[in-house]
C-alpha cells in the first residue's frame, strides 16, 4: 500500500469508530446486530469487499439486510464472484477486521492481509463491488458507509443497484461475472420466460385444471411482496394476491420464519382464506415456505423447504428418467446425470427418509446455506434446502452443455417427445431457478409451475409423507460457544458428558431425535427435538432445554 493510499484509508476509518465493548462476528451468514451498532462495520466490510474485488479481478456483491430479524436490526453480507456467499476462508479476516479498536490497527491488520493474501492494488484493474439493500430504514446510512468503505480502496467503484432481494443482488454479481446483462429486468425476464416455457410444456390431460389459479403471498412485508406485486401482470394464468406488502412492520407477526416457527396464521390472513394455497417470504425474500390455513383456527398446515425440496426432487427426476427413455444406459450417447440433495439436521425425519425412499442419495451438512451449496455443486443436479425454506437448485455446467446438445438434437429427431420436452424442461429449471443462491421468487415460479405439471393442490403435495412432530427451542447461556459439534452437529464433543444425557433423555421417546447447536445469528443454543407425537416432542425438547442450562450455566436475557 502507497502512503497515499495508506492516508486516504486512516482519514476514511476515522470517521467510523466501533462503539465502545462491540464484539461482531461474520456468524452463519454476515454480521447481524442492532442497526445502530454496525456502520462502522459496514465501512469495514466494504473494504473488505474492494479487497476480495481485487484479488479476485471479478465483481462482488455486498447486500445490506437483517433477513427475518427484526426491523431495528440490520446486517451485511458478501457474495463472491460466482454469486455465491464469500469464501469462508477470509471469514476469519472479515471478523478481525470488524473488531479493530482503531484506525491505526485497521490499518496494520489491512497490510499484512494483503501481504498474505498477495492482493495486488497498484496497477491493477479498477475493482468493482455492487450493492444492495432491503426496505430497512437504517439501510440508507448503513450503504453510505460501506460506500466509503469501497472506495476508500482507490480504483474501486461502488455501484448502488438499489433496494433488492438479497437473491437478486446474488444473481446480478453471477451474471455480470458471466457478461451476462445483470440488470434487474433481465432477471424477470429471464425468470419469467422459463417459467412460463415450464407451462408450454406441461402434459396434457385435465389434471392441471384442477390447480386453483390463485395463490396468496405473505410478503413479511418486505422487499420481495414489493418486487412480486410489480410482477402481477406478467404472470399469466396465476393470480398472486400479494398480503404484507410494506403497509406494516417488516416480519412483525408475518413471513417465512413467523410462519415456519410459530406455525401460526400471518398477519392479514384469516378464516376467509382456510385451505387457499399460500406463501410466506421473509424480510430479504430469500426463504420461501408454503401452508394453508386450517379452518376455524389460527393455526396453519406448514408445507416447508423440506416438502418443497422433496417435490423439486420428484419433478427433476421423473424429467431425468424421460430424458434417458426407456432403454436407460444402454444408448451410449445417455449422460448418467448424478442427481442428490443436501439437507441439514433440522430438515424433518420423515423428509429423509421419504426422500431415501425414492432412491436419492441424501448428504447431511452443518447448518447455513454455504456448507449446503458446496455439497450440491459436487452433482449434475444438486438440490438443496433448508428446513426454513432457504434453498435452490443447481445444474453442472457439464451437464447443461451436454443437455444443450441433446436439445438440439431432440428438436430435429423427435420433436415434441417426451424426451424432447423434458430436455426443455430440465433447461428452463436451470434458467428458472437462481443459481447463486436460494430465492424465494424463483423458488415460488417453479414450485407453482411443478404443482401446474403434476396437478396438485397443496394438499395433495402436502401429503407426500407426514412430518414428524417437531419443537425447536432456544436457551440463552453464559457462553454458547463453549459447545461443539461434530457430524454435521448432530453430535456434541465439548462439553463432555451432555452429548451422553441428551441420548439417555431421547431414548426416552419413541421415534425420539435431539440436537443441540450453538445459534451462529444469535446469542443463543438451539434445541431441536422431533418425537412420535407432538408431547413428546414438546417433552424432549423442554428437557433437553434443562441439560443445556445445567451443563452451561444461565445466560443473561
Ligand atoms: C435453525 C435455523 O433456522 N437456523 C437459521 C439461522 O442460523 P443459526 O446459526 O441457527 O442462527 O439463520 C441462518 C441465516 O439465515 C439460516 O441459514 C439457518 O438455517
Ligand atoms: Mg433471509
Amino acid at each position: 500500500m502507497n502512503q497515499l493510499q495508506q492516508s486516504a484509508l486512516l482519514n476514511a476509518a476515522s470517521r467510523f469508530p466501533i462503539p465502545a465493548g462491540a464484539k461482531f462476528s461474520y456468524g452463519t451468514s454476515g454480521f447481524r446486530a442492532d442497526a445502530s451498532l454496525l456502520e462502522s462495520t459496514l465501512f469495514r466490510v466494504g473494504i473488505l469487499a474492494a479487497l476480495r474485488s481485487f484479488q479476485t479481478r471479478s465483481v462482488i456483491g455486498l447486500m445490506i439486510t437483517a433477513s427475518h430479524n427484526q426491523i431495528s436490526d440490520n446486517g451485511v453480507k458478501l457474495a463472491d464472484p460466482s454469486g455465491g456467499m464469500l469464501t469462508q476462508s477470509w471469514e476469519p479476516f472479515a471478523d478481525t477486521l470488524a473488531n479493530a479498536s482503531d484506525p491505526h490497527s485497521l490499518l496494520q491488520l489491512l497490510g499484512d492481509f494483503i501481504k498474505k493474501e498477495n492482493i495486488i492494488l497498484e496497477g491493477a484493474p479498477a475493482g468493482e463491488v455492487l450493492l444492495g439493500r432491503d426496505t430497512r430504514p437504517s439501510g440508507e446510512t448503513l450503504l453510505e458507509a460501506a460506500k466509503q468503505g469501497i472506495t476508500s480502496l482507490m480504483g474501486t467503484t461502488a455501484s448502488d443497484m438499489g433496494i433488492l432481494t438479497t437473491p437478486q443482488l446474488h444473481w446480478m454479481v453471477r451474471a455480470k461475472n458471466k457478461g451476462i446483462e445483470a440488470t434487474e429486468l433481465n432477471y424477470y425476464n429471464q425468470m419469467l420466460t422459463s417459467f412460463r416455457c415450464l407451462l408450454d410444456y406441461i402434459p396434457h390431460g385435465d389434471s392441471s385444471k384442477n390447480v386453483s389459479d390463485k395463490l396468496i403471498v405473505d410478503g413479511a412485508d418486505g422487499v420481495g411482496g414489493e418486487k412480486l406485486e410489480n410482477l402481477k401482470t406478467r404472470l399469466g394464468y396465476l393470480t398472486i394476491d400479494v398480503r404484507n406488502c410494506g403497509e406494516g412492520v417488516l416480519n412483525e407477526g408475518v413471513g417465512a420464519d413467523y410462519v415456519q416457527k410459530e406455525k401460526m396464521v400471518p398477519r392479514n390472513l384469516g378464516h376467509a382464506d382456510a385451505g387457499m394455497r399460500c406463501a410466506s417470504l421473509d424480510g430479504d425474500a430469500d426463504r420461501l415456505v408454503y401452508f394453508y390455513v386450517i379452518s376455524n383456527s389460527n393455526k396453519i398446515d406448514l408445507v416447508d423447504g423440506d416438502k418443497i425440496l422433496s417435490l423439486f426432487a420428484l419433478f427433476l427426476k421423473e424429467q431425468l428418467c424421460l430424458l434417458n427413455g426407456p432403454e436407460d444406459g444402454k444408448t451410449n450417447n445417455s449422460y448418467k446425470a448424478s442427481l442428490g440433495v443436501v439437507q441439514t439436521a433440522y430438515a424433518n425425519g420423515a423428509s429423509t427418509d421419504y426422500l431415501k425412499q425414492m432412491g436419492l442419495e441424501v448428504v447431511m451438512t452443518p447448518t447455513g446455506v454455504k456448507h449446503l451449496h458446496e455439497k450440491a455443486a459436487d452433482y449434475d443436479i444438486g438440490i438443496y434446502f433448508e428446513a426454513n425454506g432457504h434453498g435452490t437448485v443447481l445444474f453442472s455446467d457439464a451437464f447443461l452443455s451436454w443437455l444443450e446438445i441433446k436439445n438440439q438434437e431432440l428438436s430435429s429427431t423427435s420433436k415434441d417427445s417426451d424426451q424432447h420436452k423434458a430436455a426443455l424442461r430440465l433447461l428452463a429449471v436451470s434458467v428458472l431457478i437462481n443459481q447463486a443462491v436460494g430465492d424465494a421468487l424463483s423458488g415460488l415460479f417453479l414450485v407453482e409451475a411443478i404443482l401446474k405439471h403434476m396437478g396438485w393442490s397443496i394438499h395433495k403435495w402436502n401429503e407426500l409423507y407426514q412430518d414428524l412432530p417437531s419443537r425447536q427451542l432456544k436457551v440463552k447461556v453464559v457462553d454458547r460457544t463453549a459447545v461443539i459439534t461434530a457430524n454435521a452437529e448432530t453430535k456434541v464433543v465439548s462439553p463432555t458428558g451432555i452429548q451422553e444425557a441428551i441420548d439417555a433423555e431421547t431414548d426416552k421417546y419413541p421415534k425420539g431425535r435431539c440436537f443441540i447447536r450453538p445459534s451462529g445469528t444469535e446469542d443463543v443454543v438451539r434445541v431441536y427435538a422431533e418425537a412420535s407425537n407432538q408431547e413428546a416432542a414438546d417433552d424432549l425438547a423442554k428437557s433437553v432445554v434443562r441439560l443445556v442450562e445445567q451443563y452451561l450455566g444461565f445466560g443473561r436475557s
